[in-house]
Formats: structure tokens, C-alpha cells, sequence
């Protein structure tokens, strides 16, 4: 299969094309633990989707997870439970707990909706989920990731004393690389040596921050030998004095030679996957094989309904408003281009006062606990509309979006495909609206042809209503200044967080 932007690694030339599969029942999917089966039921899953199967074919089936994976796929195709499945099913008869599969994502909302899936399915099989991502103080979280040993009454825990007798309590982590770094560098007990599956999901965000060197760390610690431990006089792995060791070989197979054995599986993700080389060669893919979705690199979902809508520059927030008005409390997700226009927006929005739903802001300037609140009741339907900047842009996997609107049109295509996948996710359907103004249609039009199903339908309001709406806009502007004056002044008594809204202006490289 040709693609249309020819790849420069030759094996991303020679995809595996996902849209060859189609969904099967559970009952027609090969090998699959009973067990497993009744689990996905009770996650109201009969069937798996086109990816789930590929990948499924690649590892559990005559593929055996022979090479690495690079799977390129539509936001909401499924890709979760794609590498969540084989994952589980492989470490089903394990005999030991240790620390097998590690997941890493790059936010705590993300890590924690990860963990939700397999938390649905690990346990039918026996198979403890562990999280890292800062939720809890560090001394729950280790407390939950390592068991110590039980001792008799009276006599007091030294971690140093008992460091072989230390073990996991996790088969499976998620955790974001901030808190795995905090782990790898500091709790005892905390090992990669048996790890067997490392999933980096969004991968192209991944690769773009190194984040403490979390990458070659896990690379490095997972490839660790005897040898090298006597060698390196390790302090922290002290476990392979235990009983129980995984050594990994240097193989001579052609194709192994030199690769430690039994290697690291890595599965990597995204809905726009980087072809970048020397971003890929980070991962130390073995053999890899890719996986995509059709003949271009970009795909927006089959059932996505695309509109823009020309304003004029003055009056974009009141387009929104006639906007949202229209779509009569449905939930929606309007994003913006930095945290300081969310905020301002999320503000101006709430002194409409007749809009008559409720609208919150949702952006990383906003403390995590604040933003887990939010999110919680946008879930739950108690928020209708969330306004937001890019932190909500990738992954996040909430029922029931049936719109997504871009107040501020995004600058790059993987931006506006993350954004839109908020919406028509699972074969559903959504729609999305783009606000624009005219000089921007250019750009816009340009940007959209890198990706399929590209089809962009005019919209329009009644004047009329932009018009009935500028008494309202005037004051709602007039108690916004107020409220931002009043903000700037708490920031210079307190040094709020908050400082970091500036009037007017666009921070670039700020928090998303
Ligand atoms: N086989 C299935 N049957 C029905 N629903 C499914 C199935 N697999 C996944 N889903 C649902 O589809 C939705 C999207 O899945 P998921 O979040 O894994 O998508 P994704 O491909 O990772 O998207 P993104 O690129 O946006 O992260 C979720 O709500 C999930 O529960």
C-alpha cells in the first residue's frame, strides 16, 4: 500500500491497514479468556473494533508479539482496550506478582482513565492495577505499589533490612513519567526488571518532552542483567538476591543478536503517530510494525459532521453565544488557544446570564484538584459546556460530547484532530464548529487537506440574533474588565497563581 506523504523508515512504508478488519462479536475473537469475555460484556463491549482486532491478531494471535508496534489510529477508535486486552490476556498466567506491563501517559486525568479500563478487566484474571500519578501523597502511592513483609509484633519495619523480602504489589502500572521518575529514583523496592510490556500512549506528545529522561531510564533499567548488576553495584534493585529473577540474555538469533532476551514489548500510540526518525529511534523499536488507519496520515472519525462558521472579529464571543444557544444544553466542549483565553472566555461566557447552562473552565492553570472537580461533573452531566485549552485536547474520553467547537482555530492539524475526536468517538456521531474569521479561511481550508473525510459545511446564524445579543455583550464585557482588574490586583497583593493571566496578551510555550 502506497501512502500518500511516503514515509521516511522503510517499515512505516509497509503498514498493516486497519480498515482490512472488521468489527467481530467477542464470541468470533480467537483465544480470547472467557473470563476476559464476561468482564468486556459488563463493559457493555459485544464486539471489538477494527484496531482491537489488528492489534489482537499482532499479539495474541499468529503475530505473538514478535516485533514492536506502532499503531497510528482515529481518536475514539478504540485504542485503550487495544493494547489493554492482549496486555491482560498475556499476563493471566503469570505465577508471580511482579511488575510486568507498564503504561505511561502524559497527564493525570489521562493516566487515571487508563487505569479505569484495566481495572474493568486485570482483576477477572487475577491481575492487580497500579496508579502513579501524584494523586495521593507519595507514601500512599508507594504503599500501594510495593507490599512489604509481614512482621511479627513488636519488632520494627526497616526498608534496608528487608529489602529483598520487598515485592510488588502491582502486575500492571499507569502512571504519568513525573511520579514513575520519582519511584524509579527513590522508593525501595520499586523494580523494571521484570518488566515484559511498555505501552507509550499519545506517543507523539510523549516523544516531544523528556521529562526527567524517563524514557532511556525505563529503556535502561528494564534491559538490566545479572551482569550488569554486579558490575554496576546497583543499591536499589537489590531483589535479584531474592528468590525470584528475571534475566534477560543477549540474544544470538538472527534479528535478536545483541537484544537483551526476553525483550521489552513496546506498543506506541497516537492518533497522529510521528514518522519522525529520530523521534522514533528514542524508542529502540524491535522490528517494528505499523499499524494504521487507510492511505493518509491523518483521519477525522467516519461519523464527525465539520462546520465553520465566519465571524466577524468583534463580536466572535457573541457567535458563540448564538452558537450555543442553537445547541440547546447538549454537552460541549469549546477550546481556545491558551489558559488566559479560556479564562477570560469561561468568565465573559457566565455573565450571559440566560444561557441556561452551566459552563466551567477546565485548562492547566488551574489546580489539579479544581480541574478533577470539573471534570468529574462534566462527566456526570452537571456541567453542559466546558471551556477549555489544549489540556483537554488529547485522549480524554467523555460520554456523550456531541459538540466540539473551536473558538480559536487551532494552528497545526494534529491540534484540530485531538480536538474534534473529543466528539464521535466509538462510532457515534458529533459535530464540530470552527469559528473563524475571514482572513483565517485560507489557512483553515489549507490546514484541513492533510487529513481524510475533510468536509467542511458553511454555517451561519441570523443576524438578528448576534444583533438582540449586544446589550447583554456590553455589560457582560464591562463586568469581565472588572473582574480581570480585580484579579490583577489579589495577584500583585497575594502573588496568585493567577499572575499569570496578562491583559490582552498571548503567553507562548504556557501551560496548556
Ligand atoms: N469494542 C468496543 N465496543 C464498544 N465501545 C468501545 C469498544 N472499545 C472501546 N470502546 C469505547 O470507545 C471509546 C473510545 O475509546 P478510547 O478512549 O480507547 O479511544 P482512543 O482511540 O484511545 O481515542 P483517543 O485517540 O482520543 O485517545 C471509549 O468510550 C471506549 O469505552
Amino acid at each position: 500500500m502506497k501512502m500518500k506523504s511516503e514515509p521516511v523508515l522503510p517499515w512505516m512504508r509497509r503498514p498493516v491497514d486497519v480498515t482490512n478488519f472488521e468489527e467481530r462479536t467477542l464470541e468470533a475473537v480467537p483465544c480470547l479468556d472467557p473470563r476476559l469475555k464476561v468482564a468486556l460484556q459488563k463493559m457493555s463491549i459485544s464486539s471489538l473494533f477494527p484496531v482491537q482486532l489488528a492489534v489482537w491478531q499482532e499479539t495474541i494471535g499468529p503475530g505473538c508479539f514478535e516485533r514492536d508496534l506502532c499503531i497510528n489510529s482515529p481518536t475514539g477508535s478504540g485504542k485503550t482496550l487495544a493494547y489493554a486486552l492482549p496486555i491482560v490476556q498475556m499476563l493471566s498466567n503469570r505465577a508471580v506478582k511482579c511488575l510486568r506491563a507498564l503504561v505511561v501517559l502524559p497527564t493525570r486525568d489521562l493516566a487515571l482513565q487508563v487505569k479505569e479500563v484495566f481495572s474493568a478487566i486485570a482483576p477477572v484474571v487475577g491481575l492487580s492495577v497500579g496508579l502513579a500519578v501524584g494523586q495521593s501523597s507519595i507514601a500512599d502511592e508507594i504503599s500501594d505499589l510495593v507490599k512489604r513483609p509481614k512482621l511479627e509484633a513488636g519488632i520494627c519495619y526497616d526498608p534496608e533490612d528487608h529489602f529483598q523480602d520487598l515485592q510488588s504489589a502491582v502486575d500492571i502500572l499507569v502512571a504519568t513519567p513525573g511520579r514513575l521518575m520519582d519511584h524509579i529514583n527513590t522508593t525501595k523496592g520499586f523494580t523494571l526488571e521484570h518488566l515484559c510490556y511498555l505501552v507509550v500512549d499519545e506517543t507523539d506528545r510523549m516523544l516531544r518532552e523528556a521529562y526527567q529522561a524517563w524514557l532511556p531510564t525505563v529503556l535502561q533499567l528494564s534491559r538490566s542483567n545479572y551482569e550488569s548488576h554486579f558490575r554496576c553495584g546497583n543499591t536499589f534493585n537489590h531483589s535479584i538476591f531474592g528468590s525470584l529473577k528475571t534475566i534477560r540474555r543477549c540474544g544470538v538469533e538472527r534479528g535478536f543478536k545483541d537484544k537483551p532476551y526476553p525483550r521489552l514489548v513496546k506498543m506506541v500510540l497516537s492518533a497522529t503517530l510521528t514518522q519522525d526518525p529520530s523521534k522514533l529511534a528514542q524508542l529502540d523499536l524491535h522490528h517494528p510494525l505499523f499499524l494504521t488507519t487507510g492511505q493518509s496520515r491523518y483521519k477525522l472519525p467516519d461519523k464527525l459532521e465539520s462546520y465553520k462558521l465566519i465571524c466577524e472579529s468583534k463580536l466572535k464571543p457573541l457567535y458563540l453565544v448564538g452558537l450555543l444557544q442553537g445547541l440547546e444544553g447538549e454537552k460541549c466542549i469549546v477550546f481556545t488557544s491558551s489558559v488566559e483565553s479560556t479564562h477570560r472566555l469561561c468568565t465573559l461566557l457566565n455573565f450571559f446570564g440566560d444561557l441556561k447552562v452551566k459552563i466551567k473552565e477546565y485548562s492547566g492553570l488551574q489546580h489539579q484538584s479544581v480541574r478533577s472537580k470539573t471534570l468529574k461533573q462534566f462527566r456526570e452531566g452537571e456541567t453542559q459546556v466546558l471551556v477549555s485549552s489544549d489540556a483537554m485536547t488529547r485522549g480524554m474520553d467523555v460520554e456523550g460530547v456531541r459538540n466540539v467547537i473551536n473558538y480559536d482555530m487551532p494552528a497545526y492539524i494534529k491540534t484540530y484532530i485531538h480536538r474534534v475526536g473529543r466528539t464521535a468517538r466509538a462510532g457515534r456521531t458529533g459535530r464540530c464548529f470552527t469559528l473563524l474569521r475571514k482572513f483565517e479561511l485560507k489557512r483553515f481550508n489549507k490546514m484541513l487537506q492533510k487529513a481524510d473525510n475533510n468536509s467542511c459545511t458553511d454555517h451561519s446564524l441570523p443576524s438578528s440574533s448576534i444583533e438582540s445579543l449586544q446589550p447583554i455583550y456590553i455589560s457582560a464585557l464591562e463586568k469581565l474588565k472588572e473582574t480581570v482588574e480585580s484579579e490583577a490586583s489579589r495577584k500583585r497583593k497575594f502573588g496568585f497563581k493567577f499572575s499569570k493571566i496578562r491583559k490582552g496578551k498571548k503567553v507562548h510555550g504556557a501551560k496548556v
